[in-house]
């Protein structure tokens, strides 16, 4: 994985999409725009599951595929292994990060993190990036926690000068800026794209913004 792909990091699942939309639909338009890494995350209270599941982690797979975007499967690492996903992505509730790192092998390992100690933790297993936040409110998650603002990503910057880093939570067009200025390589978001009007157009603002301080 390159620190790039990290830029602007799409996350989706069927209960992010306004009705009448069509998941696969948002997904090909964020790809065709440039975004630069995609995270399958079916979870919620009408959340997809069994064949119904699998079959559109595997649609959404191979529109990646063609588009030359890395997959990567939220919390189900028994699916990225199946599907040979090009990694998983955990939260500190989910699954300890050396277990996952033996599992999965050489597949692209991100973790959620909130603090210096579980910071540390994530790179003694080698993981390939690290996810802060929330770093703004964010009503996409329903367990997320408080908003921590930019502090322990500019903490975690500093600490790490070489380590892939994205912020996420409530980042959106308009202050995606401070996210990038304080150091992130990238930024994870959900409704900013899922509810954007012209997908096009946001994909290409949030990737502006990513360059003006490179
Ligand atoms: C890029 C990225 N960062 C953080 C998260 C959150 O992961 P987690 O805390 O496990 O919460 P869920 O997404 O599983 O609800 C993420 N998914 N992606
Ligand atoms: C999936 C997720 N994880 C978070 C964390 O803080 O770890 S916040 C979040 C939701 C991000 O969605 P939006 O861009 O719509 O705010
Ligand atoms: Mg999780």
């Amino acid at each position: 994985m390159k620190r790039e792909d990290l830029q602007l990091y799409f996350i989706m699942g069927t209960s992010n999409v306004p009705p009448q939309q069509q998941p696969i639909y948002i997904l090909e338009k964020a790809l065709q725009a440039g975004i630069t890494m995609f995270q399958f995350r079916e979870k919620g209270p009408h959340a997809l599951t069994g064949l119904a599941y699998e079959q559109f982690a595997r649609q959404c797979q191979k529109l990646c595929h063609q588009y030359n975007v890395p997959f990567i499967v939220n919390d189900d690492i028994e699916l990225a292994i199946r599907l040979e996903a090009d990694g998983v992505h955990i939260g500190q509730d989910d699954f300890p990060v050396g277990e996952a790192r033996k599992k999965i092998g050489n597949m692209i390992l991100g973790v959620s993190v909130h603090c210096e100690e579980e910071l540390q933790i994530a790179i003694n297993h080698q993981a390939d990036y690290v996810g802060i936040g929330p770093i703004f409110p964010t009503s996409s998650k329903s367990d997320a926690r408080p908003p921590c603002g930019t502090s322990f990503l500019q903490q975690a910057r500093s600490l790490h000068p070489e380590l892939p880093i994205v912020a996420i939570g409530g980042i959106n067009c308009t202050n995606a800026q401070t996210v990038f200025q304080t150091g992130a390589d990238g930024v994870a978001v959900i409704s900013a794209i899922c509810e954007s009007e012209d997908v096009e157009h946001t994909v290409n603002t949030f990737r502006s913004l990513s360059c003006i301080n490179k």
